[in-house]
């Protein structure tokens, strides 16, 4: 193990609450917190100001490119919440022998949030809601749950805990992915079929594959131009696997009956998008991670990685060779 220098200033970027009260203990810990979110340049200028060697990234919420890692010779260590950042360039901090750590995340969060949209979507909540408070009464028949098929794309942690819930439901589970086994489907009591046929017979699908080269993309014109019409759509995984214009295009036609988006490209989906204007959308602003539980357990997970970087033992959770040395 490599001989480390206890961290003299760490610096925790568009904190988002790590620094409330209780948030997590830092007690000992040289931390600073900033609360605005700062571009690129002003991120150099204040890490180099205060001659911070370690910072910590909450989510995607400040990006840290290859430049950004080049730029800061005296970092030696970014701790980012959760295993998972696109925005963080892991090579980029392995050249620059900048040490890349994560945090535990929950996955109940977002299996919740998935099951809030498609209940909401199901029986059309939010319209309903809308029509009343306009001084309408009920119109229209939602989807019952109960025997309805639910496909669903990737029976991970998330996928598992929606599937879970799904048999609750009663409803009929399918499940597919590029790589999923029958016996993976089994566990979760989903039937394994082709990806046509997930398409095809789904009341409801919803998305949980992990992005990466093999899935982006992977819901486009074709596989949606296979689904009934009226069908609903749930994506709470990442916004590229679905090409959104063909989304919007089957929206528009009526050949979706619906689609609930959590997340989207690019993130924050910037005003005039056109999702935003398609009909029959439910959106959320990436809202499956935010539970005060899941923000818990990400402070407490940095703060494990900070003590640890201090101790001279090894990083908990490294996401780069430069943090397993
Ligand atoms: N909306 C939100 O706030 C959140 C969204 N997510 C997203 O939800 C999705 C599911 O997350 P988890 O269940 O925690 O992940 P996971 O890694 O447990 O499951 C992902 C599943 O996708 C499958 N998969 C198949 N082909 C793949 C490929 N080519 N590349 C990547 N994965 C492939 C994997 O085998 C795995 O079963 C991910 O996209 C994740 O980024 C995760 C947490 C919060
Ligand atoms: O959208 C995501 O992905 C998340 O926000 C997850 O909570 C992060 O968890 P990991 O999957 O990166 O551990």
């Amino acid at each position: 193990m490599m001989r480390r220098d206890p961290l003299r200033r760490i610096l925790v970027l568009d904190d988002f609450g790590a620094a409330a009260p209780g948030a997590a203990d830092w007690s000992g810990l040289p931390v600073a917190f900033l609360h605005d979110k700062l571009d690129a340049a002003q991120l150099v200028a204040r890490i180099t100001a205060e001659a911070a060697d370690a910072v910590v990234l909450i989510r995607e919420r400040s990006a840290f490119p290859a430049d950004l890692a080049r730029r800061l010779p005296g970092l030696r260590l970014v701790v980012t919440t959760g295993m998972r950042n696109r925005v963080l360039d892991l090579g980029a901090c392995d050249a620059a022998g900048i040490a890349v750590c994560g945090t535990p995340s929950l996955a109940s969060p977002t299996v919740e949030l998935t099951w809030g949209l498609i209940l909401a979507l199901a029986r059309g909540i939010p319209e309903q809601e809308r029509r009343l408070r306009q001084g309408g009464w009920q119109q229209g028949a939602g989807l019952g749950l109960e025997g309805a098929t639910l496909s669903v794309a990737g029976l991970g942690r998330i996928g598992a805990g929606v599937a879970a819930i799904g048999r609750a439901f009663g409803m009929r589970l399918l499940a597919w992915s590029p790589n999923m086994t029958e016996a993976t489907a089994a566990a979760a009591g989903a039937e394994l079929v082709g990806k046509a046929e997930l398409f095809r017979q789904a009341d409801i699908l919803t998305l949980h594959l992990g992005l990466g080269p093999a899935t982006r993309g992977i819901v486009g014109a074709a596989e949606l131009g296979l689904m009934r019409p009226g069908a609903l759509l749930v994506n709470t995984a990442r916004g590229p696997l679905v090409d959104q214009a063909a989304l919007i295009a089957a929206l528009r036609s009526g050949q979706l009956g619906g689609a609930a988006i959590d997340t989207h490209e690019p993130e924050p989906l910037p005003p005039g998008d056109p999702i935003l204007q398609a009909p029959n959308t439910l959106l959320t602003p990436h809202l499956g991670y935010v539970t005060r539980q899941n923000f818990q357990q990400y402070f407490n997970g940095v703060v494990a990685c900070l003590r640890a970087w201090n101790a001279g033992a090894a990083l908990p959770l490294p996401l780069n060779d430069a943090a397993r040395a």
